[in-house]
Parts: C-alpha cells; sequence; structure tokens
C-alpha cells in the first residue's frame, strides 16, 4: 500500500514559471537544460520528492506534479482515475516542447508517469521513462479496496511500507487527512486498466529497491513489454521509499542517465576529442567500429556508463534478471548435460593467438565478399526462432538493430513476426532467410517465394534439427514458446500451409499440425537437391559437423556451408564447432564459403574461426540478451561491441583487413592450443 508524505516543505516558486495548477517547480535549471519530471507514490504530493530535488545537479531542472485533494490543492477532490491526473499533468507538460523531459512515475505515479508519456509520445519531448517500486501497467497492482478498512488497518499497511516517520502516524488529523487521500488514490489506482496497446516508444529503466516488500525482479520484468526501445533494470539500496528517501540513492544513477541523454555539449566533446572530430555519445557515421572505445571513456568524463555491460558474457546473467523464467530457459537452455555448449566455448578458450607486430595496423578493413555482395563485417545475425518470446518486438527490433549496424540478420521460419513485416522493418540492409524444410513441399515452396518476393538473398536450410533436442530446461518447466503460439507467424496465414489444414481447424488443431509438419526428420540430401532446382537464391546448409557432409551438401547443389552445433541445442555430446571448422574447411576447399557458429561471444573468437578458415561467422545468444535487455538498442548495443572488439583485436593481431587472418596467426606447432587445419 503506497503511503503520504506530508511532511515535507513546499518547494520554492520559481520567478519565470507561470502559475501551474498540476506541476510544481523544484528548479527550472536555466533553458534548454534537462528536466525531470517526478509522479507522487499514491496518498503523495508533490513535496515527496524535496530530497532528490536537493541531491541532483544545478544543471538539471526538477518538476513534482501535484495531484488533487492533497497540500495544495487540498480543497479539491482527488482523482477518479489514473487517466485524468495523465491528462492533467500532460496538458502543462506541453508548454515544454524544446526541453528534454525525463518522466520519474513512483509506486502509483509510475503509472501516471507512463500515461503522461505517452499522451506525449507524439510530440518527442520524453527521453526517457524511469519507473520505481512499480508493476508494469499490464499488472494486475492487487491494490486492497481502502474503501473496506478501518483508518487503523489502512494504518497497519502504510507502517509496514514505511514513508511516514512514526510520530505523524500519532497525529490523529494527519492520519484522518493521509487515509482520505489513499482511500481515494487507490481507487484511481484500482480502476485502472493498461489499454491493450500500451507500449512507449521510448526506454524505460525500472528502478527497483532490494528491500521493496512489493515488488521483485520477476514482478516487474514485463515493463519490458511496454517499449519499444529497450527497457532495462536498475537496483537500490533500502525498501519502497529508497527513491524518495533523504539519502536519495537514486540520484546518482538518474543523473547519468539524464546527462547521456540530454544532448552532449559539443564544446565538452570538441575539447575532449582530439581533434579527429566530436565524440557524442551516438556514433559518427564514418566512425571505425573500435571508436566505440574512446566514446564510452568520453562519455564517462560526462557522468555516463555504457547501458548495458560491454562484455557479453555478462548478458546472460542481466537477461536472467528481466526475462519471465520460461523465456530465459527456452534460450539459454542446451540440449542433455549442455557438454555441447560447454565444448564450444572449450575450443575457444584452447585456442591461442600468436599476434605479429609493427605492420602498420592504423586503418583497418573489415569487410568481406560473400556469396557476391559486401559485408561490412564477417559478422552474421544467426537465426532464432520465437523472438517473441523474448521481446514483444521480437524479429522487429531485431533487425531494426542489425540494419543500424549494416549486419544481416537471418530470419529463422519459427518467428514471431512474418518474413514479410520483418523485410518491411530491415528496410534497404540486406537479409536472408533460415528455411526448416517442412514434410509438406507445396509449403516449402511457398516460403522460399514469399522470402524471393520480400528481398531476402539469401536461404539458410537448416540440416541438424529433424527434431527439438532433448533441452531439459523446457522440458522441466513443460513449456515451448510455439505451443503458446509465438513463432509460428509465417506458417498461420501461409496459403499453402492453410490449404493443408481442416476448414474448422481451432486454434490446437493449427499448433498440433504445425509442429507435425514443421520440420522433417525423413530428409535427405535428395531434398536439398529439389530445392536447389526451384529456386535462384544462394542457399547455404546450416548444422555441418562431418567433413563428408560438407563434401554431399555441395554436391547436391549448396552455395555454401555452416559449421554449426546448433549452440549446443540439439546432439548432447556433439563435438565444437571450432574443433569441426578446419576439417570441413580443408573438405571444400577455397570452392565455397564456410560459415561458423556456436559459442561466438569475443572478438578473438571471430579472429580464431577466420584464422581456421571460416568466411564469416553468425552470432547467436548474446544478441538475444541484448533483445532482452534493451529491445533495439539492446541488439545495437550488443552488435556494436563486438565489431569494436573485433577490429581492435585485428589490430592488435597485426591484420590490416580480414585477409590479412590466416592460420599462422594460431599457435605454433607443439602447443597444446595447436589447432591448423
Ligand atoms: C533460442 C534459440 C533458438 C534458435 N532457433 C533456431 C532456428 O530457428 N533455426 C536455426 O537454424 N537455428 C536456431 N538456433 C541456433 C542458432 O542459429 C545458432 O546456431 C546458435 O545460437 C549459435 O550458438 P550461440 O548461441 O552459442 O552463439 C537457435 C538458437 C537459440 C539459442
Amino acid at each position: 500500500m503506497p503511503t503520504t508524505d506530508m511532511t515535507q516543505t513546499e518547494p520554492q516558486a520559481s520567478a519565470s514559471a507561470p502559475p501551474s495548477r498540476w506541476l510544481r517547480t523544484f528548479r527550472e535549471a536555466g533553458p534548454g537544460s534537462a528536466l525531470l519530471v517526478c509522479f507522487p507514490h499514491a496518498g503523495g504530493g508533490a513535496n515527496a520528492f524535496s530530497a532528490v530535488a536537493a541531491a541532483l545537479p544545478e544543471d538539471i531542472g526538477l518538476l513534482a506534479v501535484q495531484y488533487p485533494g492533497r497540500q495544495d490543492r487540498r480543497a479539491e477532490p482527488c482523482a477518479e482515475d489514473v487517466a485524468e491526473l495523465a491528462e492533467g499533468a500532460a496538458a502543462e507538460l506541453v508548454a515544454y516542447t524544446g526541453r528534454r523531459l525525463f518522466l520519474l512515475g513512483h509506486s502509483m505515479g509510475a503509472l501516471v508517469a507512463f500515461e503522461t508519456a505517452r499522451l506525449l509520445a507524439k510530440r518527442d519531448v520524453v527521453a526517457r521513462l524511469f519507473v520505481s517500486a512499480a508493476r508494469p501497467p499490464s499488472h494486475d497492482w492487487q491494490e486492497p479496496d481502502l474503501d473496506g478498512l478501518t483508518d487503523s488497518e489502512v494504518v497497519t499497511g502504510v507502517r509496514r511500507l514505511g514513508g511516514v516517520p512514526e510520530p505523524l502516524l500519532d497525529d490523529p488529523e494527519t492520519v484522518s487527512e493521509l487515509v482520505r487521500v489513499l482511500r481515494g488514490d487507490h481507487r484511481a489506482l484500482r480502476r485502472y486498466r493498461a489499454p491493450a496497446d500500451a507500449v512507449l516508444p521510448i526506454p524505460v529503466t525500472v528502478l527497483l529497491a532490494e528491500a521493496d516488500p512489493k515488488n521483485s525482479a520477476s514482478q516487474v520484468r514485463d515493463w519490458a513489454r511496454h517499449s519499444t526501445a529497450g527497457c532495462g533494470l536498475e537496483r537500490l539500496p533500502g525498501g519502497h521509499f529508497s527513491l524518495t528517501d533523504a539519502a536519495s540513492p537514486a540520484v546518482p544513477l538518474l543523473t547519468r542517465y539524464i546527462r547521456e541523454e540530454a544532448q552532449p555539449s559539443q564544446d565538452l566533446g570538441d575539447a575532449l576529442d582530439d581533434g579527429k572530430g566530436a565524440a557524442g555519445v551516438r556514433p559518427a557515421a564514418s566512425a571505425a567500429p573500435a571508436d566505440l572505445i574512446k566514446e564510452i571513456l568520453l562519455a564517462g568524463l560526462r557522468g555516463s556508463r555504457p547501458p548495458l555491460s560491454t562484455d557479453l558474457t555478462r548478458l546472460e546473467d542481466a537477461a536472467r534478471e528481466v526475462l519471465e523464467p520460461n523465456a530465459f530457459g527456452y534460450v539459454s537452455g542446451n540440449a542433455g548435460t549442455g557438454v555441447s555448449a560447454r565444448n564450444n566455448r572449450e575450443a575457444f578458450d584452447r585456442l591461442r593467438l600468436v599476434p605479429r607486430m609493427m605492420r602498420g595496423t592504423a586503418r583497418r578493413d573489415m569487410s568481406v565478399c560473400l556469396l557476391g555482395r559486401r559485408l561490412p563485417s564477417p559478422v552474421l545475425l544467426a537465426p532464432v526462432a520465437a523472438l517473441g518470446a523474448v521481446h514483444p518486438q521480437g524479429e522487429l527490433d531485431t533487425v531494426r538493430g542489425a540494419a543500424a549496424v549494416g549486419l544481416p540478420f537471418i530470419l529463422s521460419s519459427f518467428a514471431s513476426r512474418t518474413l514479410e513485416e520483418v523485410a518491411a522493418a530491415a528496410g534497404p540492409e540486406p537479409r536472408w532467410f533460415q528455411l526448416y524444410l517442412p514434410t509438406e513441399r507445396p509449403v516449402a515452396e511457398s516460403l522460399v517465394r514469399r522470402a524471393e518476393a520480400s528481398g531476402y538473398t539469401a536461404l539458410v536450410v537448416t540440416v541438424d534439427a529433424p527434431s527439438f533436442g532433448y533441452r531439459p530446461a523446457d522440458l522441466d518447466a513443460a513449456h515451448s514458446p510455439f505451443l503458446q503460439g509465438i513463432g509460428i507467424s509465417n506458417y498461420t496465414d501461409d496459403p499453402a500451409f492453410r490449404a493443408t489444414l481442416p476448414p474448422d481447424a481451432d486454434r490446437l488443431a493449427v499448433l498440433a499440425h504445425w509442429a507435425g509438419t514443421a520440420t522433417d526428420p525423413a530428409l535427405t540430401w535428395d531434398d536439398l537437391a529439389w530445392l536447389r532446382r526451384f529456386t535462384e537464391l544462394p542457399v547455404l546448409v546450416k548444422g555441418v559437423l562431418h567433413p563428408d557432409d560438407a563434401r554431399l551438401a555441395l554436391e547436391y547443389g549448396a552455395d555454401g556451408v555452416v559449421v554449426s552445433n546448433h549452440g549446443g541445442r540439439q546432439l548432447d555430446g556433439s563435438v565444437a564447432s571450432l574443433d569441426a571448422l578446419p576439417a570441413v574447411r580443408a573438405a571444400v576447399g577455397d570452392a565455397a564459403p564456410v560459415l561458423l557458429d556456436s559459442g561466438v561471444r569475443t572478438g578473438s573468437d571471430v579472429l580464431k574461426a577466420l584464422a581456421l578458415g571460416a568466411d564469416a561467422v553468425l552470432l547467436g545468444r548474446p544478441y538475444v540478451y541484448g533483445l532482452a535487455l534493451g529491445g533495439q538498442h539492446g541488439v545495437e548495443h550488443v552488435l556494436r561491441c563486438l565489431l569494436a572488439d573485433l577490429d581492435l583485436a585485428l589490430a592488435l593481431a597485426g591484420c590490416a583487413c580480414v585477409a590479412d587472418v590466416t592460420a599462422e596467426l594460431v599457435s605454433p606447432p607443439g602447443d597444446p592450443g595447436m589447432h591448423r587445419p
């Protein structure tokens, strides 16, 4: 039960601010400066934010919303619903168009701030929404009906959460006022229902206090479903009222976000940069990938840190915090004992690089030519099914993030958005389509024709999944995103697929039919030859580990192969892709491209794969975790980090371009890490 704070002093009236019904100005902070706009909890008033205002640095202004029915608006009745509060605040915030607004809502205030941000979305004034001690709008908050409780029962709830000094709770007048306001606010809160389309185009940061009895990481994770621009979690010490405590532990964090996003000062950027152009927070179009390092460090001087770790191996743990457990199990899970996935990492870790010095690597070219097209770097995004289980914008945010960096996204057959929707989101950037050959040939043909018509420039036929692997993480939870209908969008409206269904098929019948036909355990190489005959698109065969399979793939018409053990998700005890790579490359020769995935996490991993004969690599789970943590921006962050790491690794290894990365780069004979083809 949110509580009130009726003890604090009034904000200073600002000489420049117009008289306002809804907004109290704690500090204007000068024209053009960023403004933090605070929305109080149920029972609370604008003054709840006086400690935050006092602790914020002077370059950030602070306004707090005053709801009717309390403090200087005591004479007015409390609002009937959250929408009324949001409309009041938004109507006055419009006057601040031209400033960068950061909305901060505490407890019930988070819903009001969220609805206010929705109302202001078209005006593009709100840079970020911070929500504290609050469950997502789509959740039932399960607040008690205070009209059915006695005053002393209400006060017991207030005591449990803290936030009101104990002596005030012994004062009958304060208690009666507090209970009146709380009852009014709770009526508005209980009436609130998030609209179905309640998604913001701005990033959201969730502030979660470690000892908040009302909110846990699992209860707040669905905030991610309400933003298309990414959602991150920040932890605070303390309880439900940690944000507004006198110690204000959130202030350094709020300051960092606001300074980073409130139009960085060009002068400062110029002064700090060593004369080669301003280093803003966003990358310059012409910047080398490794310039990301300079950008991050310069932004650090302005008080900001990257929103996600630059160590991509740490994103799995971070994603565990924000993903619903079944979704996390689906993405992170492996086949059986997980040894195949461990083999992948062990193979990368075992191999040693022997860098060369003094080779003039000031300018590097990471581009590669693949299937007749030049790509900016030897990295693609691996096909991953059902990305809608990870983020509401799933494949759309992924392809947008990939397009921002210029890397091709390989769309899975089992996507949660149709291949046409994804093509539209990709714009002119390259995209490939991964095909699971279904039992029904007309369905395969229809999918391929649609991919051709939608501008996909290559097909990746996955052959290591005649059935899904034995994955205890999914089985223990008796969970699969597909059973919820996530990941079958390419089929449900496909005319050839629909033609194979009985006319009266209900949802379950559609799912059962899809599950029984979407992959084909009876496939042989002849099926590849059939595919080859009816499409002009280049075809790569994914999931090859044995050199003879690589030879057969080419013999039956493939244009290249992807060495992969599916990230360790199919056959338990499988050889690592990296260990299988040299023999596959030897079998294929120089005639066709060989790509590799499974276990790639760093720039040095990419270098090792290139040194052992790969033309390019596919990145798997790291970008999926980026998607979970930050939508499109999360994907972009992961890709930019990997490319910066790779660019730097090339320089440090003495390679000016990808062609310079040869078997000579891996450790010499006699070393236990020796892996030359
Ligand atoms: C959740 C998940 C779903 C996947 N879905 C597909 C798929 O639909 N088609 C496919 O060919 N590979 C799929 N893969 C395998 C990836 O394409 C890739 O081979 C693997 O993720 C690489 O390993 P890594 O995650 O260790 O980088 C999936 C992998 C994951 C983690």
